[in-house]
């Protein structure tokens, strides 16, 4: 596709325009529950979906951005909220913004030094991840939540640093 585009803020439309879209099901991020028991229950129903991200086709060059959509869907596992894998970004290791459409979550994030930060992910909001921190978004409510965010091309996903610290307190890890 075109890299110079203007196109509306929509899954729908990212998706008339070419968006890849990668799929997370439970049965792939049920490490991430404390309730294991309530993992296997929800999947004798089947694999649920907890998320799609939408990814534009255009190519990254390093000095280019990533621009994604997200529509984390609503459910629980146990106590716990659907949530996604969450990363840490790698060489360069650099921020990370993200800007609410729909719904109403947060976005923990976490810095390699282990301090942890609460952030709102809601329509009209901006919530920044600084370089050096680490991102989960967990959908709280009853709706999906969808959002947008914007990250530099050139990133490594770094998933062993979220899986060490795993968004818990140094306390609670
Ligand atoms: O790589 P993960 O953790 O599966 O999550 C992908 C998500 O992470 C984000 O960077 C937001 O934190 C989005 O691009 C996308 O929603």
């Amino acid at each position: 596709m075109d890299k110079c585009f203007s196109i509306p803020l929509k899954p729908a439309d990212y998706k008339s325009y070419g968006a890849l879209v990668t799929r997370r099901t439970l049965s792939q991020l049920k490490a991430l529950y404390v309730d294991q028991a309530a993992v296997e229950r929800l999947l004798e129903d089947g694999d649920p979906t907890v998320y799609e991200v939408y990814e534009l086709p255009y190519p990254n060059d390093e000095t280019d951005l990533l621009a994604n959509i997200t529509v984390l869907h609503p459910g629980q596992v146990g106590d716990e909220f659907f949530m996604t894998k969450g990363h840490f970004h790698g060489e360069p290791d650099t921020a990370e913004a993200v800007i609410g459409i729909a719904g109403r979550g947060e976005m923990l994030i976490q810095h390699r030094g282990g301090e942890l930060r609460s952030l709102l992910v809601a329509e009209g909001y901006i919530s920044y991840s600084p370089g050096g921190w680490g991102h989960r978004v967990i959908n709280s409510g009853d709706e999906e939540l969808v959002f947008f965010a914007v990250s530099g091309a050139n990133i490594r996903h770094d998933y062993e640093t979220a899986a060490r610290l795993n968004f818990k307190a140094p306390e609670q890890a």
